[in-house]
């Protein structure tokens, strides 16, 4: 790793769950956990306060739950449960790389890990601890896209880092569409007038709204994260 100053101070890292379960079709894979984790770590350690909001699709999505017949508001209870599983092997694989994290989480589970408030959050990044947080937002019909953007903004966070699939945000899904172009730099509005399902356009609204920016990348790369905070690898950055 150089040492290159990080560009931003405190950050909110959104991981996709599916990130986690590296080549296996759901679930967590270690080898996967333990490499995000010591990146976490690696950035915790640049001296940038680092909180990550993780998502659980590596587990459960509402939406799917929704379509097999489960009513939508049990279904999205279910996902976020599936996001406080991710937290907790994010917050144990984080501190097995001697780096200190700790979990909070929007659906109260006080036997699991603390309850998020902001104040928590914000005494826990001044210690150098990386904050996992789990829940989204804690409420049904959102995503953990959303629940990245609102704690961004509640934190004062000075940029969303989406660590997902994709090496940045496409004209279409680039999984579906082989034609589809990169965008190197889109504001908020150009993402949500092109409707850009690569996050959800509330995420991107509310990020819109408190002028937070987002760098899209792929999480596939080992020290990604590290990478993007030294302004290396590719990104899209959408700026307000
Ligand atoms: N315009 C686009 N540009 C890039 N990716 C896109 C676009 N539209 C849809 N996608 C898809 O969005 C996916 C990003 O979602 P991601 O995997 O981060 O899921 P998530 O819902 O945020 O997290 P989880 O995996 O926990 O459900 C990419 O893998 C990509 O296939
Ligand atoms: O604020 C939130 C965040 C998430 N959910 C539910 O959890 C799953 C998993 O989150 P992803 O963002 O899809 O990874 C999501 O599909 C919702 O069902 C929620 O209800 N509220």
């Amino acid at each position: 790793m150089s040492d290159k100053k990080p560009r931003w101070r405190r950050i909110v890292v959104k991981l996709s769950g599916e990130a986690l379960m590296g080549k296996a079709s759901h679930g967590l894979d270690a080898s996967t956990v333990e490499a995000i984790a010591a990146d976490l770590a690696s950035a915790a350690r640049l001296g940038v306060e680092t909180a990550v909001v993780v998502g659980g699709g590596n587990f459960f999505r509402g939406i799917a739950g929704a379509e097999t017949g489960i009513e939508r508001a049990r279904a999205d209870s279910i996902g976020m449960l599936a996001t406080v599983m991710n937290a907790l092997a994010m917050e144990y694989a984080i501190e097995k790389q001697g780096q200190a994290a700790r979990a909070l989480s929007a659906v109260a589970m006080p036997s699991l890990c603390e309850p998020y408030s902001r104040q928590a959050a914000l005494h826990h990044l001044g210690k150098g601890r990386v904050v996992v947080l789990a829940g989204g937002t804690g409420n049904p019909f959102f995503t953990t896209d959303t629940g990245a953007a609102l704690r961004a903004a509640e934190l004062s966070a000075d940029v969303i880092l989406k660590a997902t699939q994709v090496d940045g945000v496409y004209s279409a899904d680039p999984k579906r569409d082989p034609a589809a172009r990169r965008y190197e730099t889109l504001t908020h509005d150009e993402a949500i007038a092109r409707n850009l399902a690569i996050m959800d356009t509330a995420a991107f609204a509310l990020a819109r709204e408190t002028k937070i920016p987002i760098l899209v990348f792929s999480i596939k790369e080992p020290g990604a994260i590290c990478a993007v905070l030294q302004g290396k690898g590719r990104a899209t950055l959408v700026t307000p």
